[in-house]
């Protein structure tokens, strides 16, 4: 995992021991149940672990802060900002059962107590977020639809959602609304890992439902 270190140089022994048990522990799983797709395996490290990575380029959450993953399936991208971000609380979720119970599984094997993992839809989530990360759940319209009345008012800085997406987003962001600013993922890693790949953020105002 000498890949995670490269671009994170500040990551302690411990963190990268914690990556690379990461990547084994996908490895295993997706031997059972499709955590992540078949053909990836081979480049979980960049693909997978890097790619949800690109959100710690563009944020660093401040500690103590609470940050939501919807539509985590199995952890992505929260489990690696959980080991990048220790001091931050991070709450997964999915609306599929047996994913949250890798996710789970996951956290318990790699000691992440600032993790916590929950089986429930984006739409019933109560508003205690400082942020909300996600990649490839839906489309942003919908998926701000979901999760709009899910941030807390606050005042840590730069919050909002950091949404990870790929190809041109032009029509989806019109399409939307949106107040956005984007983060272009080629900018922060030399390899052409991420061609088209973007963080998108949309500020937050806390929105009474
Ligand atoms: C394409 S997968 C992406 C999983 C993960 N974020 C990743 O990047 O590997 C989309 C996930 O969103 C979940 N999902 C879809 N709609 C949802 C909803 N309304 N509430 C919660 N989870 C949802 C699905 O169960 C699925 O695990």
């Amino acid at each position: 995992m000498d890949i995670i270190k490269k671009y994170f140089p500040e990551i302690t022994e411990q963190q990268q021991e914690k990556f690379a048990r990461l990547n084994e522990l996908y490895k295993d799983w997706n031997a059972k149940i499709n955590v992540v797709s078949r053909k990836d395996i081979d480049e979980l490290p960049t693909r997978h672990i890097l790619h949800s990575l690109g959100i710690a380029k563009v944020i660093q959450f401040p500690a103590n802060t609470h940050v939501l993953d919807v539509g985590t399936g199995g952890g992505l991208p929260g489990l690696p900002l959980a080991i990048m971000f220790p001091e931050v609380k991070f709450h997964l979720v999915d609306s599929i059962g047996k994913k949250i119970h890798v996710v789970q599984s996951i956290a318990d094997e790699l000691k992440l107590h600032n993790v916590t993992a929950q089986q429930i839809r984006a739409e019933q989530l109560p508003d205690r977020y400082d942020y909300i990360v996600s990649r490839a759940v839906a489309r942003l319209a919908e998926f701000y639809q979901w999760i709009q009345f899910s941030f807390k008012k606050t005042d840590a800085p730069n919050h909002g959602l950091y949404y990870l997406k790929g190809g041109d987003l032009t029509e989806e962001i019109a399409e939307s609304g949106l107040v956005t600013e984007l983060f272009d993922l080629k900018n922060y890693f030399e390899e052409d890992f991420f061609d088209t790949k973007k963080v998108v953020f949309v500020p937050s105002i806390g929105k009474e439902r």
